[in-house]
């Protein structure tokens, strides 16, 4: 099923001219673009452009009507999700998958197990028994890291949304992602929340060499913490390019960026 490709030795994830159309609606339009390994890349467009679908083709979610999709060397086109979740890529959901009956540091011991709470049940609850203490310490780590050590005996329930979304986070990040998704992650945060919660993107990203791919409506996020950016309209990638390059493009700030002013 799957086999090697050429390699793009920095690109991390390699969409090649992806088209899904749901019935006469284009979602996708022979749509192509690559994600550089260690960095954050912004995906933005309006509502409806097919950033979310864009996202589940990456994620092996959604399957594709043309075009290829290379994580680091693999082609995993037509791959089953656990086949994405195998070549280390992660993703959250705009509503994070989280159990209320397992706590914060449970959720993260999953992860360093390489499980996701998604389609949690009785068994991936046995999962979290018989820990070692390698495992424990790691989970204790990357709790502090992400700022979470005090909730970690809560359920992810009890807690505000944006800490729900760090949890969900935290949990990609102890399956060693080399890919993460995020999608909309600062939907229902304060500006607080999420100026904190781009500082840790970024420094996970650069730390641990993930790529990051963003879908968010949120610009000033966005423009933070992104070095590329790749813009959809309506289906089709109106523009792809470093940051800075592509808030100046004239059709991208007539479609998407009318309100940011020059050199933002
Ligand atoms: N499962 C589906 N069945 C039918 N049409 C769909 C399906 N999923 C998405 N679409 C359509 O595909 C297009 C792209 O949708 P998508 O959700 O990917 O856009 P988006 O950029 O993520 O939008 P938003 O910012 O509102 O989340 C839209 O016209 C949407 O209505």
């Amino acid at each position: 099923m799957t086999e090697r490709a050429e390699p793009g030795e920095d690109m991390a994830l390699s969409l090649r001219d992806i088209t899904v159309r749901f019935g006469g609606v284009c979602a996708l339009d022979h749509v192509s673009i690559d994600v550089p390994k260690g960095s954050v890349s912004g995906l933005i467009g309006p509502n409806g452009a097919g950033k979310s679908t864009l996202l589940a083709v990456a994620s092996g979610l959604q399957p594709v009507d043309t075009g290829r999709i290379l994580v680091d060397t693999e082609d995993l086109t037509g791959a089953r999700p656990q086949r994405f979740a195998r070549a280390r890529m992660s993703r959250t959901f705009q509503a994070p998958q989280l159990v209320p009956e397992i706590d914060v540091r449970q959720h993260i011991l999953l992860g360093l197990r390489s499980f996701r709470s998604q389609g949690w049940n009785a068994k991936a609850g046995a999962l979290v028994r018989g820990i070692t203490r390698s495992e424990l310490d790691r989970a204790e780590r990357l709790l502090a890291e992400l700022g979470l050590s005090e909730v970690a005996r809560r359920s992810p329930m009890e807690l505000p949304l944006g800490l729900r979304r760090l949890v969900e986070v935290a949990q990609c990040i102890a399956t060693d992602p080399r890919i993460l998704l995020l999608d909309e992650p600062s939907a229902g945060l304060n500006r607080v929340e999420t100026q904190a919660f781009a500082a840790i993107v970024s420094r996970l990203s650069a730390e641990r060499g993930i790529a990051v791919l963003l879908v968010e409506h949120d610009m000033d996020l966005v423009l933070e913490i992104s070095e590329q950016l790749f813009v959809l309209d309506f289906g089709e990638l109106i523009a792809s390019g470093a940051t800075e390059d592509v808030t100046k493009d004239q059709r991208v700030r007539d479609a998407y960026l009318g309100t940011v002013k020059e050199g933002a």
